[in-house]
């Protein structure tokens, strides 16, 4: 389990990627580092993309109904803007923001910002998705959760998805993804 950085002591900020597949717990882990910062009294902001409306159009919600109100944004610019005075900046599904989103993680850090980034490492392919490769370079802290494989009940690491589509960005749950291990994703069946 990820344990906190001491608080105290002169304001220091720094970067944590939570990453792995598909209901690999990585929202819900999110979930609960923001809830432990806000118990301590810290001032939180919590971001995703405006594209995300899986769930719900403006809180984060976990395949587990875990949830937590956030501020849907278009650009990860806006994240500077919004987040000036914050103790702790959550950001979730970051594979789907700009190119600009480890800039502006990178700029927080350096202001004294906690900033917790969850999202996934590996598109449907099995190809490293958006800026997540980027955000990993630029990480003090990196968590990588696994989900259990749908087909054999091993610790899986890819997102199979099960519906046709050749676009990189196709949202959706159960009915278009499933968990598996590198063996059983690479049987395609
Ligand atoms: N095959 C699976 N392996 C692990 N968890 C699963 C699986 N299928 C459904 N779940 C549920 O998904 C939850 C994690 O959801 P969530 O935090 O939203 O994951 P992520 O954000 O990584 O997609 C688990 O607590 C569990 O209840
Ligand atoms: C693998 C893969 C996923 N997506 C979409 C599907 C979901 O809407 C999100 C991932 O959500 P989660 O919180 O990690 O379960 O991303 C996609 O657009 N393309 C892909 O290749
Ligand atoms: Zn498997």
């Amino acid at each position: 389990m990820f344990i906190e950085p001491n608080l105290s002591g002169v304001r220091r900020g720094w970067i944590e990627v939570i990453c792995g597949s598909m209901f690999s717990g990585k929202t819900e882990e999110l979930i609960r580092r923001l809830k432990r910062a806000r118990i301590a009294n810290l001032k939180v902001e919590i971001f995703k993309p405006s594209i995300d409306v899986r769930y719900d159009p403006l809180n984060i919600v976990s395949h587990d109904e875990k949830a937590i109100p956030s501020t849907p944004i278009d650009n990860s610019q806006t994240i500077l803007l919004l987040a000036s005075d914050v103790d702790v900046v959550g950001i979730d599904e970051a594979q789907f923001f700009d190119d600009q989103l480890p800039e502006v993680c990178d700029q927080l850090a350096r202001r004294g910002t906690r900033v917790i980034v969850a999202g996934l490492d590996m598109d449907f392919l099995g190809k490293p998705f958006g800026q997540i490769p980027y955000l990993l370079a630029k990480a003090d802290y990196i968590t990588k959760l696994h989900a259990i494989c749908v087909k054999c009940g091993n610790i899986a690491s890819y997102s199979y998805r099960k519906v046709p589509g050749a676009n990189q960005v196709l949202l959706g749950e159960q009915e278009s993804y499933e968990p598996r291990c590198r063996v059983c994703f690479h049987e395609k069946d």
